[in-house]
């Protein structure tokens, strides 16, 4: 698990570093600055004509502290300081210093004869952006896009990028490589910020870790290594050790989301799948995967609510462990009591998701069965149906959207798009760094609620089953997708990576 930080934060890490622990910050600077110059040494020859953009704040400080390190090494080194010295920060002012005594070449923006930019270090804003760019300062950025430069390597977070949300503040600049200071940023998670960083490199500056602890920051990401916290499988066990998982889905016509949800659990881990669904996809289910168990009803039945209906309903409730809510339930006039059956007869982990949200959205009055243990896992489209928000300004809030709708009924909402946040019920939010645009297909979503459901079976709790699920899930895409390229991969795909990440 690592931390991820807000600007806002980062700032508080940085203070309370130099002011409590007593690490001046030039220090931190020395560091920051030697990270970004080894970056560049890496990537560049002492031939190459590297241009150093430098604002006035303490990311131009770094900037400059770095076109030193450079300099001193030979490299051809050409410092632009856009600001004037006059509103500079004290170690922006420092560093300038250092840097004529060290024979840098420094000069303004007016001096800047457009040629060519072998490498780019953007050091203009970093966290401490918090405003539109306008007037000179995109001129600037404006200018320097134009220049074309050949690599460019952001200084904590390309300069127009938001630290918190990841928008572009009016301009921004795309880098190749970021070089991140302590912890990596919301910012540089979230898109478009995420597709401006290019490969993020978060740099290790000497905070210790009480200075982040002490935050007690929510904000949290996944690597590979962390796979190792998911439960083992006991020797001695048996099926009914790994959970059962019943998954409530499908209708006429629409069989694979059910048959994708059961599949993606029994991969998962979980012991015994049974699916619920309309008589109609029995033969289907039972030939496609011959592994689940499969209980069936008629619509007409749920439709008038009969008692028959019922008493198998919450019969199936109680087997279960964990319960899948919702893939290709469609829109009869039955779904909606059949998913209100559901929410009020189980006492069980709920993965409500598709056609299952779409029936809350039309009926609001069922958020009334919420209770703690409810995992939602909208897509944009489906949250802007239970939200009334826009998509497009859904979007733009993707952590404030996940985390209101989880705080308002005390669930855990997973919101997925391109970059997936867990607003976790323990009140951690997730942010995914996993998985890729050749998910973007029909299916994958079913995918996804059965490794939730499969994790919750096999006995994680809602929050941990919610952040480890989707990043799971994103690792499997990753994984089909160096075999298969971008374009062919198919939603039950992706359950056959599971075996191989974990
Ligand atoms: N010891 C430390 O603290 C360490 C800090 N570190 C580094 O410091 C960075 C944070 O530095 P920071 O806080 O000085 O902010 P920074 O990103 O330079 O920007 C502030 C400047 O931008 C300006 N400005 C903002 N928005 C603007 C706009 N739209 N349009 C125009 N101007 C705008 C703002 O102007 P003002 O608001 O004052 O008018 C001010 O001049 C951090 O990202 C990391 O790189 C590392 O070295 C590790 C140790
Ligand atoms: N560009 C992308 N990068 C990473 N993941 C993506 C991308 N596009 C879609 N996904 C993931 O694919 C899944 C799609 O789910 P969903 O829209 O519910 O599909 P469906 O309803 O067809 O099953 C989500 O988990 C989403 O996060
Ligand atoms: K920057």
């Amino acid at each position: 698990m690592r931390y991820l930080v807000t600007g806002g934060q980062m700032k508080q890490v940085d203070r309370y570093t130099i002011e409590n622990i007593g690490i001046p910050s030039l220090v931190l600077m020395e560091r920051a600055a030697l990270a970004v110059a080894e970056e560049v040494m890496k990537h560049g020859q002492k031939t190459d004509r590297i241009w150093v953009l430098c604002g006035n704040g303490n990311n131009g400080a770094d900037g400059v502290a770095a076109a030193r390190m450079l300099h001193l090494k030979g490299y051809k080194v050409f410092a632009l300081l856009v600001a004037g010295k006059e509103k500079g920060s004290s170690e922006y002012l420092t560093q300038v210093s250092i840097a004529e005594h060290t024979g840098v070449n420094l000069a303004g923006f007016s001096d800047l004869i457009p040629g060519t930019c072998d490498i780019l270090i953007d050091a203009l804003f970093g966290v401490g952006l918090d405003r539109e760019i306008l007037g000179r300062y995109r001129e600037i950025l404006e200018t320097i896009r134009r220049c074309q430069p050949k690599f460019t390597v952001a200084v904590d977070i390309p300069s127009g990028i938001h630290s918190d949300s990841g928008q572009i503040m009016g301009i921004a600049l795309k880098a190749d490589i970021t070089v991140t200071f302590g912890y990596e940023k919301l910012g540089t998670m979230l898109y478009p910020g995420k597709e401006y960083s290019g490969k993020v490199l978060v740099a290790d500056i000497g905070f210790p870790g009480e200075s982040l602890e002490r935050l007690k920051t929510e904000y949290f990401t996944l690597d590979p290594e962390d796979v190792k916290q998911l439960p083992k499988r006991p020797a001695y066990s048996n099926k009914g050790s790994f959970g059962k998982v019943l998954v409530v889905a499908g209708s006429k016509n629409m069989s694979g989301a059910a048959y994708l949800s059961a599949l993606a659990a029994y991969r998962t881990g979980a012991g015994l799948v049974k699916i619920f669904t309309v008589e109609e996809n029995r033969t289907i289910l039972q030939t496609g995967l011959p592994e689940a168990i499969i209980t069936t009803y008629e619509a007409g039945e749920a439709e008038a609510g009969t008692e028959r209906f019922k008493e198998l309903l919450v019969k199936q409730c109680e087997w279960a462990t964990a319960i899948v809510l919702g893939p290709g339930l469609g829109q009869e006039g039955y779904v909606r009591n059949l998913v209100e059956e559901v929410l009020a007869n189980a006492y069980v982990p709920i993965v409500l998701d598709a056609d299952g949200l779409g029936t809350i959205a039309s009926n609001p009055e069922l958020t009334s069965y919420f209770t703690e243990n409810i995992i939602v896992t909208p897509h944009l489209g489906e949250m802007a149906r239970l939200t009334g928000s826009a998509v497009e300004t859904i979007q733009k809030q993707l952590i404030t959207t996940a985390r209101e709708y989880a705080d308002r009924f005390g669930i855990t909402c997973v919101l997925k798009d391109a970059v997936t946040i867990g607003a976790l019920k323990d009140q951690r939010t997730y942010i995914n760094g996993s998985g890729n645009s050749a998910m973007a297909k029909a299916g994958s979503g079913d995918v996804l609620t059965g490794i939730i459901a499969g994790l919750l079976a096999l006995g994680l709790e809602e929050s941990d089953a919610a952040a480890f699920g989707v990043w799971l899930h994103g690792r499997a895409g990753d994984m089909v997708k160096e075999k298969q390229g971008e374009h062919s991969i198919l939603a039950r795909e992706l359950t056959e990576e599971i075996h191989s990440i974990r």
